[in-house]
């Protein structure tokens, strides 16, 4: 497959290439089999139960043109034997076509639901999967949009379009067979009809195509839009920006409408040049079978049936054609679930990995240069070496790295060349969950996910008791206002919050990382200004958070944006470019004159 067409890029391109085209067509059919694999056993028997089904349901017509021209006679003649034959038939018939279609309905419902869990869970376990770098250029909005508008589109092909798409071909071809039976120059003529039939649909399936992956793509944006506005609530409001994002959510709604017409448009000339083209035909095989009884050359019985058949036999074309539009949708889905599934993360989880259970702590980076993809370098060629235990805290101007060197070492990216060891081990080389239990990362956001207090501080170690949690938040200063929740520990946080403030907030996820007691702490210490009392709060709880219990002081990293931070580190690094311009005792730097000296005097004078 091309680089074009390669995972989730060049999704938005509805005119893809031909062999482009045909790339990403087999990449979703790979998907589809992939599905079906676990569930081939009655996937196969529910297309048995589709083949006898339509096999008996076309029995009807040939078996009342028996009972016309032969059973009809036979009673004249006195014998009933034939007439009751084909009438027992006739029920026979019936009967199993209801109970053949009432089984490979509820079959293929059982089918779809056990293929789309599948897939459900798939999407949902491979966009967690993947590195932070995809998460950064493919927003949320659009993981919503797989997970829901586009399974949606495959759960209706696969509830019912599939098998109804099956079905009447199936019941097309049979249907054709017994009009052959029965007199084949009328199957001739029906044959005839797929001519016109076959060029309308190649018509229809061109453009529709593109109509179709053009819905993919702008219900995609609309959802992104509208999942954008809302987790971005706040700003929306606080930068009125309601009237600005209505009139752009307006018009993705109205580019959405548009596309939705094209298509139905296609589709309100497809499926009646259908209808069209199955009338004409049974009013042809109506004259020429007519001139036929009359010459004597066909029974009326057969002609009755001929045109019963023919009539049947374009029955399921027009559902078919809905079907059909089903199916185009889904396989746009398709196509943009697998480019999904096709990404593979960047920082990938050792094939060998090496055992690190309890790290000291030293973090070493060895002519370490990195780049974000394949952007300009943002960390050029760096040594820097933290002794296990040292508190250290990153300075530097926006934009000058600190999140960047913080990143790297809690692995959200790889370094792009060099080494970045944890005690001496290439963090490429350490078993995830020795890599997770070491190093944790304290996010500015200090994320709750919804749950209890104590679920989210349980988050730092899953198997620890009532007690230790308690004891975490003790330590870090948060049990106090954690007690005065309305149900202590038991408290629901709601989601992004709710009734926690973000110094509460902040205290909770110290404890979650006190918690955890891992060998190294990564601190990216919150900008947003809290009122003083909280303020004091926290940068106790940060204090004591980074005292621990041990007996050895844990390794801390801290993208300091507070003086009294900074005053309690070991050591003060001051970046500028993706690199170490500064680097010693806090003291040392306030003396030296440097960048430090300036920021020092500034932070005084601001009295922060
Ligand atoms: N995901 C990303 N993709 C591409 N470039 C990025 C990404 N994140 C950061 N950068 C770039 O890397 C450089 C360093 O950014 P970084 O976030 O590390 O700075 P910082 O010192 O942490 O800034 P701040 O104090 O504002 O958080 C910047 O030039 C930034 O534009």
């Amino acid at each position: 497959m091309s680089t074009a067409t390669f995972g989730t890029a060049n999704e938005d391109n509805a005119h893809l290439s031909r062999s482009d085209s045909r790339a990403v067509r087999r990449r979703s059919l790979a998907l589809l089999g992939s599905l079906i694999r676990p569930v081939r056993v009655r996937f196969w028997l529910t297309i048995a139960m589709v083949v006898l089904s339509q096999a008996t349901r076309v029995a009807g017509p040939a078996l009342i043109a028996f009972g016309i021209d032969h059973a009809l006679p036979a009673l004249r003649s006195g014998d009933n034997f034939p007439l009751v034959l084909t009438g027992a038939a006739y029920l026979l018939a019936a009967i199993a076509t209801a109970g053949l279609t009432a089984l490979y309905v509820t079959s293929t419902a059982r089918l779809s639901q056990a293929m789309l869990l599948d897939l459900r869970v798939r999407v949902f376990r491979h966009t967690q999967r993947l590195s932070l770098e995809f998460h950064e250029k493919y927003t949320s909005g659009r993981i919503i949009a797989r997970q829901t508008s586009d399974l949606e589109a495959l759960r209706e092909l696969l509830d019912s379009g599939v098998s109804s798409l099956a079905s009447g071909i199936l019941f097309m071809a049979f249907t054709a067979v017994t009009i052959f039976a029965l007199d084949w120059r009328s199957g001739l003529l029906v044959l005839a009809a797929g001519v016109p039939m076959f060029f309308l649909s190649r018509w229809y399936q061109k453009r529709s195509q593109i109509a179709f992956r053009e819905s993919r793509v702008v219900s995609a944006r609309l959802i992104v839009h509208f999942v954008e506005t809302m987790t971005g609530i706040r700003a929306v409001k606080a930068f009125r920006k309601e009237k600005e994002n209505s009139e752009r959510y307006g018009k993705l709604a109205e580019d959405y409408r548009l596309v939705t017409v094209r298509s139905i448009n296609l589709n309100g000339i497809f499926q009646p040049g259908l209808v069209l083209i199955g009338n004409v035909c049974v009013a042809l095989v109506l004259l020429f079978g007519g001139f036929r009884v009359l010459g004597g050359d066909l029974a009326i019985g057969v002609l009755l049936a001929l045109i019963l058949s023919t009539k049947r036999f374009f029955q399921p074309v027009d559902q078919m054609a809905m079907f059909y539009n089903s199916f185009q949708s889904a396989q746009a889905a398709l196509e943009k679930v697998s480019g999904l599934l096709e990404e593979v993360p960047t920082v990938r989880p050792p094939k060998n990995p090496v055992a690190l259970p309890t790290a000291t702590g030293r973090i070493d980076f060895n002519g370490v240069e990195f780049r974000y993809g394949d952007g300009p370098l943002v960390v050029p060629r760096l040594n820097l070496h933290i002794p296990a235990g040292q508190t250290v805290a990153l300075v530097g101007q926006t934009g000058a790295g600190k999140s960047t060197l913080a990143k790297l070492i809690a692995r959200f990216y790889d370094v792009t060349s060099g080494t970045l060891t944890l005690d001496g081990v290439d963090l490429r080389d350490l078993a995830t969950s020795d890599l997770r239990r070491n190093i944790v990362m304290v996010t500015q956001e200090a994320f709750l996910f919804s749950g209890s207090v104590a679920d989210n501080i349980a988050l730092g170690r899953p198997d620890a008791s009532r007690a230790e949690i308690e004891e975490a938040a003790k330590a870090v200063g948060a049990h106090d206002f954690i007690l005065e929740l309305p149900e202590g520990y038991d408290t629901d946080v709601n989601k992004r919050g709710g009734r926690v403030s973000s110094g509460q907030r902040q205290l909770i996820s110290f404890a979650r990382a006190f918690l955890a007691r891992p060998a190294v702490l990564i601190l990216d210490e919150a900008t947003s200004s809290l009122d003083i009392p909280s303020e004091r709060l926290v940068q106790a709880g940060l204090a004591r958070l980074l005292a621990g219990t041990e007996a050895a002081r844990r390794t801390a990293l801290i993208i300091a944006h507070r003086l009294s931070t900074v005053e309690t580190a070991d050591r003060v690094l001051v970046v500028h470019d993706g690199q170490i311009v500064e680097d010693g005792t806090p003291e040392e730097l306030i003396g030296g004159g440097g960048r430090f000296a300036d920021l020092h005097g500034a932070w005084k004078d601001s009295l922060v």
